[in-house]
């Protein structure tokens, strides 16, 4: 990367003057990296160039610039890092968001798009439904630790979907040895966009592990461990359970009874693709739930609406079902504006660009990672007006076709291009009926003090992936006797 020039004698797109060598390491930070990027976007523009020790960073500040290079040039820029710390060592390169662009991709795509595509997703509307009440009651009884349940919530979800695994109890070993990997991948792997100094100098993989400087062969040796028990262990589970003939349905028993495992290619890739909706669906899921009760506690207004809506249409004798989704557009509207205004993943994943590129008179070098500004895009005035305040009345104005597509953060939260997040229709249902139920049955508002006064809530952002809100004072309520019977109806039983 170091000695390459431009062929074209075009200029790399702008971006922070580099030092020699190491070039913006300096300018980088793992702590809010978005809102960094979208000041040099304000100086350099929307496609900007920086580079650490000769590899190449592009930051891709406006909805127009991905969808021209990851949409429309998706056959170059779709491949991902060929990261030596993250996927070789730590074997994270066959999981579906490391995955070279390829057969392996394709197979592994083609499998999720069996699962969670559009048209699959109705499937599991009734399983939703079932779960949600669940939820409610564990949050009842213990508000103040509300992000267990959330927690329990989007892994225990992806397991009954994937595998038919029921969890039984909060610290279940699944969930815990899935959240154990996630913190690994997110804070530990691929943090700092997981370039490793291996990733510069490969040659350090050879190394013996006791040398000074090599611990990192010794880290890598533990986690990659820690991943392929993640992978295998649901997997078995589910092979005992058709063994034992008791095995719930599910994606991967479906496919193990359709014989899709049984050569080794099929057996490898059905492991890694399940192992890879699990792990992508759970902090994912988690952040957007989040960042809802961050709202409702922030816009006490939009709360009461929403709450208004559903009672007029749901009544206070039930949950609200998927059958009622067309029938709430503010919740709708609400939904969405959770989505734009919580920006879950707000560089999105990068895309290793496959070969030279050039963009209006830019020129973009192969092997260069590309990030989508998503956090930029979802702020973009000219999209959504007054972008800096939750406004889920927005996406209620009468616009033409043209307009709402543009305007549907839906289109730019889940990536971009043949990457895109293959969860995103489930996520729509599974967060949906969530916050459905929570706003029927529960207010949800700031916490207060000794004396009465509304403690104002102090968010960190503390993972350098996901815009993950901390943990917040609030007061979780009931809003009735009824609302409680009715939770109490939907679990009088045991789970
Ligand atoms: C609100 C929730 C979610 C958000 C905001 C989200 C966002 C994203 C984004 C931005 C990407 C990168 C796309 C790209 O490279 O252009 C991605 C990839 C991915 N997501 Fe999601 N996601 C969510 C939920 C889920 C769920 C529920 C699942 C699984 C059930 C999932 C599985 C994946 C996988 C496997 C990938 C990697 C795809 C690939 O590289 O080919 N996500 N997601």
């Amino acid at each position: 990367y170091l000695t390459r020039k431009p062929s074209s004698g075009l200029p790399k797109p702008p971006g922070p003057k580099p030092l020699p060598l190491v070039g913006n390491i300096l300018n980088l930070t793992t702590h809010q990296l978005w809102l960094r990027v979208t000041d040099w976007s304000m100086t350099y523009g929307k496609v900007i160039y920086v580079h650490v020790f000769g590899q190449g960073l592009v930051f891709l500040s406006t909805a127009e610039a991905c969808i021209d290079l990851l949409d429309k040039r998706g056959s170059i820029y779709s491949d991902k890092p060929h990261l030596v710390m993250c996927g070789e060592l730590c074997g994270c390169e066959n999981m579906a968001a490391f995955t070279s662009y390829g057969d392996q991709m394709r197979r592994q795509r083609k499998l999720m798009q069996r699962a969670l595509g559009p048209t699959a997703i109705p499937k599991y509307h009734s399983l939703l439904e079932m779960e949600t009440p669940w939820f409610l009651k564990r949050l009842l009884e213990n508000p103040e630790d509300y992000i267990t349940p959330i927690r329990r919530y989007a892994g225990g979800m992806t397991l009954l979907v994937v595998y038919g695994y029921q969890v039984k109890s909060d610290d279940d070993t699944f969930l815990q040895l899935a959240d154990h990997c996630i913190d690994l991948l997110a804070n530990e792997i691929a943090s700092g966009g997981g370039i490793w100094p291996v990733d510069i100098f490969p040659a350090l993989r050879r190394l013996p592990e006791w040398m000074p400087g090599a611990g990192f062969l010794k880290k890598a040796r533990a986690w990659r461990a820690k991943i392929e028990e993640l992978v295998d262990k649901p997997y078995e589970f589910v092979q005992e359970s058709l063994r034992k003939g008791i095995a719930l349905p599910s994606f991967c028993s479906t496919l193990l009874e359709e014989n899709e495992a049984q050569d080794a290619q099929g057996d490898f890739d059905l492991r890694w693709t399940a192992n890879s909706m699990y792990t992508g669906s759970i902090d994912t899921t988690m952040t957007l739930v989040l960042q809802f009760f961050l709202a409702m506690i922030e816009h006490p207004e939009a709360m009461k609406k929403a709450q208004k809506e559903i009672d007029s249409v749901v009544g206070n004798d039930r949950l609200p079902t998927f059958a009622d989704r067309e029938n709430l557009p503010y919740l709708e509207a609400l939904f969405n504006e959770c989505l734009r205004y919580g920006v879950g993943v707000p560089l999105s994943l990068p895309h290793r660009l496959m070969e030279d590129d050039i963009y209006e008179g830019m020129f973009i070098p192969k092997g260069s990672l590309v990030f989508a500004n998503v956090w930029n895009i979802l702020r973009d005035e000219t999209m959504f007006k007054d972008a800096h305040l939750f406004k889920p009345e927005r996406y209620l104005e009468p616009v033409d076709e043209e307009t709402a597509k543009r305007r549907d953060p839906k289109n730019y939260s889940f990536g971009f291009g043949r990457r895109i997040c293959p969860g995103r229709y489930l996520v729509q249902s599974s967060a949906w009926i969530l916050m459905a139920s929570l706003l029927a049955t529960m207010d949800i508002s700031k916490a207060v003090d000794a004396n009465g006064k509304q403690i104002e809530p102090e968010v960190k952002y503390e993972n350098s992936i996901f815009r993950m809100p901390s943990k917040l004072q609030m007061n979780i309520k009931p809003r009735s006797e009824r609302a409680v019977g009715i939770i109490d109806e939907l679990t009088n039983g045991q789970q």
